[in-house]
């Protein structure tokens, strides 16, 4: 593996400051550090408001950073660009599109020489690959939100990005829906060995799809609390993640991070000057004016930690 190979998506020293009630800067991430090979799955898993999503869209180039870099194959990133492809949870399709049209979008700026017929071959193989090869001229309001995600995917994924970034891709969708659609993404990174980054806050969906599980601290000021890396082979099967006789060790050691993140001192931060009645309604008028959103980095998981257990697999 050459250097460049090895460290192929280089974060150093992440920052992302948002403004607070009171217009200050406060560091939401702080020194998030991450080095990815070329061809890995990382998982970025930790309490909901912490920052996996602040940290996602600016690998993107969707959000600015506020210090440090990100490099992917040696290049620091400026902006968004093809070569990052970023799936939401929601998947934004043109809903005057049918879903072919929808995935040609990605296929011309990936193949902006291609014939019309090499393109009408490449938007026909990310169809099959994402199992839509039979509702190929459906409109995205005729199809399911899993069929539209699909669409999504073949989408992103046809404009042959050097990194795919997921941000809770299966979070709107029932539990069947999302390991069908779990196992639609690893058989395609089987096949294209695209560099993953993936938010989730499923400990279970973390450990079946990812090389590694990075752990967020919670914020503000959140970075890389621990990193794990995971031992099963590709491509994966289901059964034998379950079955593999670390499986409860890895998955217990993912849990009492979040669980120790829960206990953690929460940092004094912005808080202190409200003791008086003014000051009070400074901040609420403020908060009413920017609709700020308080962080929230002491709530539960959103989704249960036992989902693929439970439903039997
Ligand atoms: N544009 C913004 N302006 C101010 N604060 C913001 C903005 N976007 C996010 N935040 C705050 O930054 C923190 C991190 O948000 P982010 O969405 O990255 O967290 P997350 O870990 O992805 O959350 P979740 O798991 O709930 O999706 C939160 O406290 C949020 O309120």
């Amino acid at each position: 593996m050459s250097h460049h190979d090895a460290r192929y998506v280089e974060i150093f020293n992440l920052i992302k400051a948002y403004p607070n009630p009171y217009g200050e800067a406060v560091r939401v991430v702080d020194g998030y550090d991450l080095v990815m090979r070329r061809g890995e799955f990382v998982s970025v898993i930790g309490h909901s408001g912490c920052g996996k999503s602040t940290v996602l869209t600016m690998v993107g180039g969707l959000n600015e950073i506020s210090g440090g870099s990100i490099a992917v194959e040696g290049r620091e990133i400026d902006g968004p660009g093809p070569d990052r492809a970023v799936v939401f949870q929601s998947p934004c399709l043109l809903p005057w599109m049918t879903a072919y049209d929808n995935v040609m979008l990605g296929v011309r700026k990936a193949y902006p020489h291609g014939t019309k017929h090499q393109r009408r071959e490449i938007v026909e193989y990310y169809l099959n690959a994402v199992g839509l090869t039979h509702s190929r001229d459906k409109y995205p309001r005729e199809m399911s939100g899993g069929m539209q995600q699909r669409v999504g995917i073949a989408r992103a994924i046809a404009l042959k990005p050097r990194m795919l970034l997921l941000d809770e891709p299966f979070g709107r969708l029932d539990s069947l829906t999302r390991m069908g659609l779990q196992d639609v993404i690893l058989g395609i990174l089987d096949r294209e060995r695209i560099t993953t980054m993936m938010v989730t806050h499923d400990v279970d969906e973390a450990i079946y799809m990812s090389d590694r599980v990075c752990m967020m601290t919670n914020g503000p000021k959140a970075h890389v609390g621990q990193l794990l890396d995971l031992p099963f082979e590709r491509p994966r099967r289901r059964e034998a993640v379950l079955e593999h006789p670390l499986y409860y060790d890895l998955r217990g050691a993912l849990v009492s991070f979040l669980e120790q993140q829960d206990h953690r001192q929460e940092p004094q931060e912005a808080a202190e000057d409200t003791s008086s009645w003014d000051d009070t309604m400074h901040m609420v008028e403020a908060m009413a004016a920017t609709q700020y959103t308080v962080p929230t980095p002491h709530l539960a998981l959103e989704s249960s930690p036992t989902q693929l257990v439970d439903a039997g697999v």
